[in-house]
């Protein structure tokens, strides 16, 4: 069944969150998902504690979103195990057969800086989110995109996430894209690593929402 892409509506993602009034607001103004940061070199990391905490007082229908970068089954079992995430978000160098090891639904975030990046991503049996590279050692979470003309032509099979340096400002270009399955920002919507702005979220929604940005 094809669906008219007019009458879809791009989801919205903030990840990165460290405090709960920030989840309140971002699901008050309507997001989709709040992203939690379960890597201890980010500043963004949130204590899985912390983090479930948040999570329980979040209205029904906003996902928690777990995200991990390289890490081992018995680390994301621990985790799972105090804190109830709807999606596990691999942002490092995981590989196909590690995604697909998963008990939970997975989303696989791949660093793009050229075309052979984005052949790459194909070998995922998963819904993908394309964030910018980062350099080396770092994995996210900066702020930069990656140059999206190189999405001409690409088809994946999954729903597809943008992520890297979104902002209102840079909304309307990356919708004209493609009709993307969400956006996902968080330095965008920061006043520093970890803290967002309400006005910024509140700005960044009502953009995405408007349909094609301002
Ligand atoms: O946020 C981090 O510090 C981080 C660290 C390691 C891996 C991923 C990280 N963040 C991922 C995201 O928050 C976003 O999905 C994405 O990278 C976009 O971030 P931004 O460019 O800041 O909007």
């Amino acid at each position: 069944m094809s669906i008219s892409t007019s009458s879809v509506r791009t989801r919205i993602k903030v990840c990165g969150i460290t405090r709960l009034e920030d989840a309140l607001i971002a699901s008050e103004l309507g997001v989709d998902a709040v992203g939690f940061v379960f890597y201890q070199k980010s500043p963004r990391y949130i204590e899985p504690a912390k983090a479930a905490a948040i999570i329980r007082q979040l209205p029904p229908f906003v996902s928690a979103v777990g995200l991990f970068v390289n890490p081992t089954q018995e680390f994301i079992a621990e985790v799972l195990q105090a804190v109830p995430l709807g999606v596990i978000q691999l942002h490092g160098d995981e590989t196909p057969e590690f995604c697909k090891a998963q008990r939970r639904r997975v989303m696989k975030a791949v660093a793009i800086s050229t075309a052979e990046d984005l052949q790459r991503a194909k070998r995922f049996d998963c819904p993908l989110l394309l964030d910018a590279k980062a350099p080396a050692g770092v994995y996210g979470g900066t702020g930069t995109s990656f140059d999206w003309s190189l999405l001409d032509g690409f088809e994946h099979d999954y729903p597809l996430t943008l992520a890297g340096g979104l902002n209102a400002d840079n909304i309307a270009s990356a919708m004209s894209v493609r009709q993307w399955f969400a956006l996902d920002v968080s330095s965008g919507v920061e006043i520093s690593p970890g803290i967002k702005d309400a006005e910024k979220m509140r700005v960044f929604i009502d953009t995405v929402n408007k349909g094609k940005g301002t």
